[in-house]
């Protein structure tokens, strides 16, 4: 689907994980969320989140993360309610991690880092017709993250875990349908941060409106270390590099106000 975006990425070193001079770029992702500057949004709704396991298509090794990838051409997955004016529809969700359990997750909170976040990217399909156009616009997307911690066996996951090693390469693709990403939430989806930034990869875009989930998920240390068993690298390149650390640094806030829809 277009959502999976032939970005263009260079892992070698990203020179863009700096706070790159993105144009205007004032509203880049991702941050350290500082809980106590966060302000209470009593306004904020509960998120509405509809997915349909049928629209699961494929799950791919980008050369940057693996994507599981929705058919986002109807409105049968979709995201609402939150700090969400209109409808965005599941295109895909991915993952960041690092090569230790120490790190890898992109936000933080107070400064705290968790091994893994995942991401679930929307477009907000009321106001525009392609993933491509919506990327572009600052109401276009949607992204909630959900924060991993190292613990018990998430047995929702497992299904993914599983396919991994059939996608190590870059740029290897398999079928993987009838997954429910309901199953990757945590229980409690009401509590959350909110805030308006940016791609945290090239074109780093200033079109997110970012859902930041509290409370965390758990996942086993075996299941992580399937993800560091994926490569950066295609099959034909010599050197093979084990995918890991694929996350940005931290932005500057610029000013931004982070809400959040608890007290
Ligand atoms: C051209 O469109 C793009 C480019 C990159 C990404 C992936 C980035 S954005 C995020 O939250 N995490 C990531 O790794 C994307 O996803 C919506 C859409
Ligand atoms: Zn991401």
């Amino acid at each position: 689907t277009a959502c999976s975006s032939k970005y263009v990425l260079s892992q070698m070193h990203p020179m863009w994980q700096g706070p790159l001079a993105v144009p205007g770029g004032d509203r880049q992702s991702p941050i350290d969320i500082v809980v106590r500057k966060s302000v209470f949004d009593p306004e904020l709704k509960p998120l509405v989140t509809e997915y349909n396991p049928e629209t699961c298509q494929q799950i791919w090794n980008n050369g940057y993360s693996f994507l599981v990838e929705y058919d986002d051409t109807t409105d049968k997955s979709t995201l609402k309610g939150g700090p969400l004016q209109d409808k965005f529809r599941l295109c895909q969700f991915h993952f960041h991690w690092g090569e230790s359990n120490a790190w890898g997750s992109e936000h933080t909170v107070d400064r705290r880092l968790f091994p893994a976040e995942l991401h679930l990217v929307h477009w907000n399909s009321d106001k525009y017709s392609l993933f491509e156009e919506a990327v572009m616009e600052d109401n276009g997307l949607a992204v909630i993250g959900v924060f991993l911690k190292v613990g018990k066996r998430h047995e929702g996951l497992q299904k993914l875990v599983d396919a991994l090693p059939a996608i190590r390469h870059k740029d290897s693709v398999v079928e993987f349908t009838r997954f429910d990403p309901a199953c990757l939430l945590p229980v409690n989806i009401d509590d959350y941060w909110t805030y308006h930034g940016s791609l945290t990869t090239p074109p780093l875009t200033e079109s997110v409106t970012w859902i930041v989930m509290k409370q965390h998920i758990e996942v086993s240390h075996d299941q992580l270390a399937v993800f560091r068993s994926l490569l950066f690298t295609s099959a034909e390149e010599e050197v093979q590099k084990s995918m890991v650390n694929n996350f940005r640094v931290q932005q500057p806030l610029r000013g931004r106000t982070v809400r959040s829809s608890f007290t």
